[in-house]
């Protein structure tokens, strides 16, 4: 643990050794943090995961470290300082503690998130693969990167929509047998009767959920000349204003998709089912009945959204309905009016590198300075560093009344000032990120602070930013100091 007793002067902090180690960082080690220059003196407290042992995998360790599960983009990951943090695949951290994970479509299992990991980076939209609503009780902030790969999901969309209305793959395959037996000249210009198709020019789109896919979707398909109706009950102002501007805007997922030639579902998933405000199974036979018989279904998002069962009903109607996935589906996968693709959406190089790049962005500036952006569990908290000797304190705390003033009382009971401070609270969690300029000549406990501060009823965890990196957090797990 850093920082454990400081003496601080106007123009310098110097702390002095306390702990079992001493080191000396300057300003360039303490990722940009203002300390007006001088190099200061930072002592650890190396109790590793226990409330008092001493774990000596961690000793030494003056970097983050950045652990990865999947295959991240190298152009993404040089977004992390080599100076600063280590990045390394998880199945090679041979027990290193991690401080922060990133991940793609792994799914994140709860034991796979050490007790030092202060945040998860999903490289991409849905977070469904990750536990969020138990990582927000453990006070973890999950970031995603919104739009980062929408682009490259909506030219698979678009790609659908014509899988869709030609019969290109059933053609292709044709050839390939036709080629096997030496026919292909003498039979093509007969057999391509058999794989007719229509135009999309004309035809509705509905779009279900009008987010950056959905919407860089209907932008592009009405540069088609489609006809487009939307639906989305969440839709943002930003995303509203990127909408072609004759687009209907319909009041239900039923209502949306009667009349409509091709549906695009471009929501995330959320476990439960509609009823219990999830989107399991959302294309079911209840929304099935009013589409018509023909129409294409394209699901880029998750194949949990759709009713397998049901849709193998409605595909086998008879009718010239049509099921264009992204995800694997036990029931569908050879059914001949199904097209299944193995999860291809964000697999473009563009897109890997976007993701990767905002994703190293978004936790660089957790890690380094505090802030939070783009989490799905965290409320948005900015505050602009000050340019003085200030020391940033962050604290994860229950959203519950009396917490933010006990905080604020522990900062007065060991006589520190405050210069700025913010707290933001999402659902059950609050988070503050408060700046402290401790006195000319002061000696503080910073030690005890952060233990007192941590092990407030209503606190979660806190940090102590500036000192070497990857110490400075403190965990209250059930009533248990962990630093
Ligand atoms: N195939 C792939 O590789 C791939 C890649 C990226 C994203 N996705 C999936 O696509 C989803 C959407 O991605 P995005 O970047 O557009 O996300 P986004 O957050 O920008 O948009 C999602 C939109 O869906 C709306 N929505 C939520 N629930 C809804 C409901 N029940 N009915 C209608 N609208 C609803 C939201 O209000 C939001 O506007 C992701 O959650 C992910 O599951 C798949
Ligand atoms: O939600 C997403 O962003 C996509 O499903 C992409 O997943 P991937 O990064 O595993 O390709």
């Amino acid at each position: 643990m850093t920082l454990l007793r400081i003496t601080a002067t106007r123009t310098a902090l110097r702390v002095p050794f306390i702990g079992t180690k001493t080191t000396t960082v300057t300003p360039v080690s303490l990722s940009a943090r203002c300390y007006s220059g001088h190099p200061i003196k930072v002592t650890h407290y190396e109790s590793g995961w226990t409330a008092d042992g001493v774990d000596d995998s961690i000793k030494g360790i003056e970097k983050y470290c950045t652990q990865t599960f999947n295959k991240i983009s190298q152009v993404g990951l040089s977004v992390f300082p080599k100076d600063l943090y280590d990045v390394i695949p998880r199945d090679e951290a041979h027990g290193r503690p991690a401080h922060a994970l990133m991940l793609r479509s792994h799914k994140l299992q709860e034991d796979q998130v050490d007790p030092s990991v202060r945040a998860i980076a999903r490289c991409g939209a849905g977070t469904n693969n990750i536990p969020v609503a138990r990582m927000t009780e453990l006070g973890i902030p999950v970031f995603n990167t919104p739009g980062a790969n929408a682009n490259a999901v909506k030219e698979l969309v678009l790609c659908g929509l014509f899988l869709g209305s030609r019969r290109v793959i059933d053609g292709i395959n044709h050839m390939k047998d036709l080629g096997k037996q030496g026919l292909a000249r003498e039979r093509v210009e007969k057999d391509k009767a058999l794989f007719g198709g229509r135009e999309i020019k004309g035809k509705r789109l509905a779009v279900i959920g009008l987010g950056h896919i959905g919407a860089a979707t209907a932008r592009d398909a009405h540069s088609l000349g489609m006809d487009l109706v939307g639906y989305d009950p969440g839709l943002s102002v930003k995303s509203a204003m990127k909408l072609p501007r004759n687009m209907d805007l319909a009041d239900s997922i039923s209502s949306a998709v009667a009349n409509a030639d091709y549906i695009s579902l471009n929501i995330p998933y959320i476990k439960g089912t509609p009823e219990e405000g999830g989107t399991h199974g959302i294309i079911g036979h209840a929304v099935l009945r009013h589409m018509k018989s023909d129409a294409v279904i394209l699901n880029f998002a998750r194949g949990e959204l759709v009713d397998s069962v049901a849709m193998k009903e409605f595909l086998d109607k008879g009718g010239e309905g049509r099921y264009i996935s992204d995800f694997p589906d036990d029931v569908l996968w050879n059914h001949e009016n199904v097209v299944i693709i193995p999860h291809l959406g964000a697999s473009t190089g563009e897109a890997e590198d976007s993701a990767a790049a905002m994703a190293a962005e978004t936790l660089r500036l957790y890690l380094e300075h505090g802030t939070i952006r783009h989490s799905v569990n965290f409320p948005d908290t900015s505050l602009q560093e000050k340019d003085s000797n200030h020391i940033r304190i962050t604290v994860v705390n229950k959203n519950k009344p009396g917490v933010l003033s006990a905080i604020t009382d522990v900062f007065a009971k060991h006589g520190l000032n405050i210069v700025q401070q913010i707290n933001h609270s999402r659902g059950e969690i609050a988070y503050n990120v408060i700046d402290i300029e401790p006195a000319a000549g002061d000696s503080h406990d910073f030690r005890e602070l952060q233990k007192e501060l941590t092990m407030h009823d209503g606190i979660l965890s806190s940090r102590i930013m500036g000192g070497v990196a990857g110490n400075g957090y403190a965990r209250n797990i059930d009533g248990t100091y962990y630093a």
